[in-house]
């Protein structure tokens, strides 16, 4: 996917305006945090321009969207549901495809979670929970990424691998995150949120943790 333009972004909860109207211009290859204090709109964002971008989207939502009674292997599965015919899927639910089943056991060694494979998302721990949602996004395998907080739950080297992880596995992303450094680190332009407007519009090499912190 190229780039693409999202313009008369606008969002509102009982009658109060929270995000917009914005607009925002996304090139082909932009890596792009949206950093803001808490309730700016970063997430009411991310869900705005994946209505947008849908189908060729990977999305991690803040809520991670989980279905606790599927294995963890079924929850990653849904990354590529609606790329199967429901026959497959069906067929899926009760006794998974070999193939199916190597490639998402790849994917969790990566994010060291094979002995999970058969376990209910219910009986997961939050940062486990947080990597079958990562795990459902790359095997979505979409050209675009739109993550809102993806790594909070994780500890800080496993937060690092994953974020390494997602830079080089998705060409485009749009990831909202809390933590500036990682923001810094991984990210190649950096989207401020305040008050529902974008605020800061900057490559990430033009910034300095410091010039981030007036959004807050
Ligand atoms: N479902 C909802 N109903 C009513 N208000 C909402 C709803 N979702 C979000 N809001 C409001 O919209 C504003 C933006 O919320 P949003 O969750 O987008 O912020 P955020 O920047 O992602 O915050 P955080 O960093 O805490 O996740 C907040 O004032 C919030 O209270």
């Amino acid at each position: 996917m190229s780039g693409f333009d999202l313009s008369g972004l606008t969002a509102s909860f009982s009658g109060k305006r929270v995000i917009g109207p914005l607009s925002l211009h996304v090139n082909p290859g932009d890596k792009i945090a949206l950093v803001g204090k808490s309730g700016a709109g970063k997430s009411t964002l991310i869900r705005l321009i994946h209505e947008r971008v849908n189908r060729n989207s990977s999305l991690i939502p803040q809520d991670l969207g989980l279905v606790n009674a599927l294995s963890v292997f079924h929850n990653v599965f849904m990354g590529q549901l609606d790329r199967h015919s429901t026959w497959y899927n069906t067929v899926t639910l009760a006794r998974p495809f070999s193939k199916d089943r190597a490639e998402v056991h790849t994917l969790l060694q990566s994010l060291g979670m094979t002995e999970k494979l058969w376990t209910p998302a219910a009986s997961l721990s939050g940062g486990q929970r947080q990597r079958v949602a990562i795990a459902r996004a790359l095997y979505r395998n979409a050209p675009v990424l739109l993550a809102d907080e993806p790594v909070s739950a994780l500890d800080g080297p496993m937060a690092n691998s994953v974020m390494t992880y997602l830079r080089d596995r998705f060409s485009t992303s749009i990831i909202a995150l809390h933590d500036v450094e990682l923001a810094l680190n991984y990210c190649t332009r950096i989207v401020g949120i305040y008050d529902g407007q974008i605020a800061l519009d900057q490559p990430s090499e033009n910034l300095a943790a410091s010039d981030i912190m007036s959004l807050y």
